[in-house]
């Protein structure tokens, strides 16, 4: 990827924003000075990202939710107001104080890493501390309070006829393929863990889209234990035959990294190399794309998977050595950057996967 046609949304103030997310400490920071560490800055176009306004954000979400959303965060822990619940506030999604700031930071990234794809500025645009695939137009979901995947295709959508959406985060991209479900122009693509009681619960491969809609919503349910050489064959065999069959005119990734080897959703069995080449086919299409983050609870297995992936759109070869930074102790204990799978069994048999495969090419078919 010729280097400059790479934008990386950035800013030290949007990192401690998401850095305050309490969930998930320092984990913006970790990915961010990993990137830096590894001196990939310089092969990209470090651009800071806007503030999503109100307007932005009603893009797709409702105005009762942003309104109760931006009331209860500016109270903080105590707005236990009765009507959070209905709107998907507390517990999953607990209300810490200035997490509107934080949604609308997030927002306001995506979308302009996507704006820069729109306006035709770059070929790829990263925001790895997006990717926000849970929240519904009106109710927060998953530790998803803004859909901010959702905003970024409404962006891409201004300038593009056809966008292609794949989830590669072990939980199914449920608001996403919602927000979606009903029009021919996104095709959502998801792969993830779908087995009784696994949030959020949806996403079988029977779920197809609806409407005009039909036959736009792709669902590749997997269970626990699959590694890279599986996983990577049945992406590459989806992947070619939606690419082929829909002519996306732009994509848009989003590369949840709780479906690695070591990940406390203790789930899949993956390795960065393995969604590097699921990352890799999507790039041979040369079609403009936006990456973004989303699931990833290894916090230092999360860093070395979006840095290696962040490299391989740049063609850069990274050393296996973790470079000194603050954050080295984190990668202990062998301060490498490869991630070793786990020696956990495989639940996916051959069979089942070979049907899945077979179902979904009979729905293509039906995509006019
Ligand atoms: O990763 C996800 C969704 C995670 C999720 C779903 C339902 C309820 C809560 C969720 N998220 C979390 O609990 C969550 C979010 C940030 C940091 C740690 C979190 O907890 C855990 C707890 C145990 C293992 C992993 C994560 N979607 O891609
Ligand atoms: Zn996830």
């Amino acid at each position: 990827m010729a280097s400059s046609r790479v934008l990386y949304v950035h800013s030290d103030d949007y990192v401690r924003t998401c850095d305050s997310m309490a969930r998930l400490p320092h984990r913006a920071s970790m990915v961010h000075l990993l990137i830096k560490a590894y001196g990939l800055l310089k092969f990209m176009r470090v651009i800071a990202p806007r503030m999503a306004s109100h307007d932005d954000l009603a893009a797709f979400h409702s105005d009762a939710y942003l309104s109760h959303f931006e009331l209860v965060s500016r109270e903080g822990e105590d707005a236990d107001l009765p009507e959070s619940q209905q709107y998907g506030l507390g517990y999953d999604c607990p209300v810490m104080e200035g997490v509107f700031e934080y949604a609308a930071a997030v927002a306001g990234a995506t979308l302009t890493a996507a704006e820069g794809l729109r306006n035709g500025v770059c070929d790829v645009a990263l925001n790895w501390a997006g990717g926000w695939h849970h929240a519904k137009k009106d109710e927060a979901s998953g530790f998803c309070y803004v859909n901010d995947v959702v905003l970024g295709i409404l962006k891409l959508r201004e300038q593009f006829q056809r966008v292609l959406y794949i989830d590669f985060d072990l939980h199914h991209g449920d608001g996403v393929e919602d927000a979606f479900s009903f029009t021919p122009k996104v095709v959502t693509l998801s792969f993830h863990k779908f087995s009784p009681g696994f949030f959020p619960g949806t996403g079988d491969i029977a779920e197809v889209g609806l409407g005009r809609g039909r036959f736009y919503s792709i669902n590749v349910p997997l269970s626990d234990g699959i590694a890279d050489e599986k996983y990577v064959d049945i992406c590459h065999s989806v992947l070619q035959a939606v690419n082929t069959t829909f002519l996306p005119e732009a994509v848009v990734c989003q590369f949840g990294a709780d479906t690695l080897a070591g990940d406390p959703m203790c789930s899949f069995n993956l390795t960065p190399k393995g969604l590097g080449q699921c990352l890799q086919i999507v790039l041979g299409w040369q079609k403009p794309t936006l990456l973004l983050g989303g699931g990833g609870y290894h916090l230092a297995n999360t860093a070395r998977c979006w840095t290696y992936l962040t490299a391989l759109v740049l063609d850069q070869v990274l050393a296996s050595e973790i470079p000194e930074h603050q954050f080295f102790p984190e990668y202990g204990p062998d301060y490498v950057l490869e991630v070793t799978p786990g020696c956990r069994s495989d639940t996916n048999n051959p069979a089942h996967l070979d049907q899945v495969l077979a179902e979904i090419r009979e729905n293509l078919k039906h995509m006019a």
